[in-house]
């Protein structure tokens, strides 16, 4: 197809938004207000693509996206420090206008745009795995879904006393009630597990709220919490659905999402196999490097699928790099190739001292070409840099080493929401 001119700017009407998203994602109409529905993507933070050349649908914009303004747990101290994110989401394009370059105009400006802004990290949940990539994100989390059995046993003496000190109770509280609790928890665990990601209050009521049209003749999602010395220390959010066969009960237990430090998570685990007319426990994003697969040994769950987790892509080296702290010292000239940003390509001097990163522009020669991508996959210690380099995906250099083992972490992150 031709190639058409795009200008993106801010999404100046609401309904038009809402549109757009309603036919690229093919959903049904929800009956809640526009406004509701578009809760958690703040108002200042919707864009649209129009195209100068050619007719198109005054009720939908050619493509759209949003932000939420969120904050990333970022490797610190050997634990984790919350950094500000530009959380990419609501990306779609009108099936007329795909594959002419719509989305590429969109994620400059968005690239643009978070630069503007101040805010040196953009994260974003794909989609499709293929698509991000080229523009820049690195995948910097994985994570697998799998499928537990009732009543399955796990293996912990070390935290048996402490999951028996953590009591786990469904949540009475609605509304702004649930969604402050919820904030509050999730900001007091991710902010020690790297690679979480927390959003503002607009997003909690924003993935909380269950239409009736989303909801049918599902259970609405319970929130089970954890807690431990009169303090909520982790949650579990999840569905439950009926199924007899042969008389026999077979229902599915859906958990949303996970959050707890390794105590915490046993005793929602075991809580979680427990629940009575359930014969599966289907479980969300778990980290590759979870507890559970020690306390369980790799074959006593199934249904495993490895995914794609949390993409980053990083817009300002220089700001970005001081948020977190480092495994190993290192000095290396970087030429970065990132034709989004002018302000960002060409050559760094990357330096790591006693912890402390930082990146300052040089006439130096480089030690390696890195694609922008690469950064962003090792920024949270998670995209091992040799093993991209092994596979044939960054150059035969030796910066690309000395690199990873500044970056790397002793666990990698881990993402427990999407977004
Ligand atoms: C963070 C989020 O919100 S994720 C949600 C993303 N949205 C969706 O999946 C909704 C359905 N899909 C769409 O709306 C569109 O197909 C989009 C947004 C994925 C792509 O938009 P387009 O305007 O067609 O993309 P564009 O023309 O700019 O393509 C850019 C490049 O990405 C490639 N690409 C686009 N979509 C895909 C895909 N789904 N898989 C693989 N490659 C893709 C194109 O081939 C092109 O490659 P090239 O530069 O080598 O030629």
């Amino acid at each position: 197809m031709a190639s058409q001119t795009v200008v993106v700017d801010r999404a100046d009407d609401d309904e038009r938004f809402l549109a757009t998203d309603l036919l690229v994602w093919f959903d049904e109409p929800e009956s809640a207000p526009t406004a509701t529905q578009l809760e958690g993507v703040p108002p200042d933070q919707r864009f649209a693509a129009r195209v100068e050349d050619g007719a198109h649908d005054p009720a939908t914009y050619p493509g759209i996206y949003g932000v939420r303004p969120m904050q990333l747990s970022v490797p610190y101290a050997g634990g984790g420090r919350w950094v500000p994110m530009a959380g990419l989401t609501w990306v779609g394009v009108h099936p007329d206008h795909r594959r002419r370059g719509v989305l590429t105009e969109m994620l400059r400006h968005h690239v643009e745009q978070t630069h503007r802004e101040g805010v040196a990290v953009s994260g974003l949940h794909a989609s499709e795995a293929a698509i991000y990539g080229r523009h820049g994100w690195g995948l910097a989390s994985q994570s697998t879904t799998l499928s537990l059995g009732r009543g399955t046993t796990f293996t912990a003496p070390g935290l048996d006393e402490t999951a028996a000190a953590t009591t786990t109770r469904l949540a009475t509280e609605t509304g702004d009630d649930l969604v402050r609790r919820t904030i509050e928890c999730e900001q007091r665990v991710g902010e020690h597990q790297p690679g979480s990601v927390v959003g503002d209050e607009g997003y909690y009521r924003a993935v909380l709220r269950e239409s009736p049209e989303r909801l049918r003749d599902k259970e609405p999602r319970r929130m089970l919490f954890a807690v431990r010395d009169g303090v909520d220390v982790g949650l579990a959010a999840f569905r439950r659905t009926h199924k007899w066969e042969q008389h026999r009960p077979q229902g599915t237990l859906e958990v949303h999402a996970l959050f707890g430090d390794p105590a915490t998570r046993l005793a929602l685990l075991r809580r979680l196999v427990d629940f009575d007319l359930m014969a599966t426990v289907k479980l969300p994003e778990t980290a590759l490097d979870d507890p559970l697969w020690s306390w369980l040994g790799p074959r006593a769950a199934s249904d495993v699928l490895p995914a794609d987790n949390l993409w980053v892509r990083l817009v300002d080296l220089p700001a970005a790099l001081p948020l977190r702290s480092y495994a190993a010292d290192c000095d290396v000239v970087v030429d970065l190739v990132d034709p989004y940003a002018p302000w960002h390509a060409g050559r760094w001097r990357v330096v790591v001292d006693a912890g402390e990163g930082r990146a300052e522009r040089t006439d130096a020669a480089a030690d390696v070409e890195l694609p922008v991508w690469a950064l962003g996959a090792a920024y949270l210690g998670g995209g091992n840099l040799l093993a991209h380099q092994r596979a044939g995906l960054l150059p035969d250099a030796p910066a690309v080493g000395e690199l990873w083992r500044a970056f790397r972490t002793d666990l990698p992150p881990a993402t427990a929401i999407g977004f």
